[in-house]
């Protein structure tokens, strides 16, 4: 069983690197959410050494995950942690052109019209009077493991989240469906569109959508081996049947058994396979004082990927769709 996630060590070397390319970007451009930015992140990944970019390759394994160590965040020049995303302004902003460079040597970044303001990099800290929510910015309750997007089609292939502080060493927590152990009937009952995903409260817009909401399949088996899209917290699995449930219930107690903790430290960037790893987050108390816990999210499309059902194709995604940051 695996207890602990594949650390993947950047050198001192490529960190300056990656770094100082993040650096001279932001220079050129003042803002990290400059539309001319995005437009220059394929150019430059393309000039990095073969080496940078040779650690930063996708993930490989059945862990589906792993993180990246090495960089290292200047706690005092960061500044406080804002008690929303909405206030975040430039902070940490070298940290985003960071984000888009790894997600761009892994693929396409994208963003949603829909949450935060489009941004490509979204800003994850707990935020007053949403303790309890399932989204991001809550505190005080478990994050239940879920895809990220599950109700969108257009949904990322990896996740990026990229550390900046984390007081008490709270953790991420992730469980590959490739480490579950299923099974055949089980797999084939998941496998049926029975129960739709439903937006999440980090999307106002598609919650009011008004079309009917499309059941969708739990796992895949693709050719690359078995894929999940799972989010349990806005699924309305008491209207599926019994025999259905049961199999959902096992498979939540075997994503359970399988389930890693990863406590970020500042500077780690965890790299998760979104077809492959649901990923959560254990409670903790927020303090709201300016030193909370404080990531930085990207969400990256991969070209030519094959891990889901043609049958995506046809849904309506609630009215949201992806924005990709440049034509790939
Ligand atoms: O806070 C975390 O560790 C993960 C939160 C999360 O689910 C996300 O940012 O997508
Ligand atoms: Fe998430």
């Amino acid at each position: 069983m695996p207890t602990a996630a594949p650390v993947r060590r950047l050198d001192a070397g490529h960190v300056t690197e990656l770094t100082a390319v993040a650096a001279e970007l932001l220079d050129l451009h003042a803002s990290a959410t400059s539309p001319a930015l995005l437009a220059d992140l394929a150019p430059v990944c393309r000039r990095l050494s073969p080496g940078l970019r040779e650690a930063l390759r996708p993930v490989e394994t059945a862990d589906g995950l792993f993180v990246l160590r090495g960089l290292s965040v200047d706690d005092a020049e960061l500044g406080p942690t804002p008690g929303h995303w909405s206030t975040v302004g430039r902070a940490g902003a070298r940290w985003d052109v960071v984000l888009l460079l790894v997600s761009t040597l892994m693929g396409t970044p994208i963003a949603w019209d829909g949450q935060q303001d489009g941004r490509f990099v979204h800003n994850i800290v707990p935020s007053p009077g949403q303790e309890t929510v399932q989204i991001g910015a809550s505190s005080s309750v478990l994050l239940t493991p879920h895809t990220e997007d599950a109700f969108h089609p257009g949904r990322a292939h990896l996740l990026l989240l990229c550390c900046m502080r984390n007081p008490g060493r709270v953790a991420t927590t992730a469980a590959s469906i490739r480490r579950t152990r299923l099974s055949d009937d089980d797999l084939a009952e998941l496998a049926l569109p029975v129960a739709p995903i439903l937006p999440d409260d980090a999307y106002a817009d598609a919650q009011r959508f008004g079309g009917r909401p499309a059941p969708v399949p739990t796992l895949h088996a693709g050719e690359e081996g078995l894929s999940l899209r799972f989010d349990p917290a806005y699924t309305p699995v008491e209207e599926a049947g019994e025999s259905w449930r049961a199999a959902y219930g096992r498979l939540e107690d075997e994503l359970a058994r399988v389930s890693v903790a990863v406590s970020l430290e500042p500077g780690d960037v965890l790299v998760v396979d979104n077809d492959m790893v649901v990923h959560g987050r254990v409670p903790f108390t927020a303090r709201y004082d300016g030193t909370d816990r404080w990531l930085k999210r990207a969400s990256v499309r991969v070209p030519g990927r094959r891990t889901r059902p043609a049958s995506e194709a046809a849904e309506h995604g609630y009215g949201q769709a992806a924005i990709e940051a440049f034509a790939s």
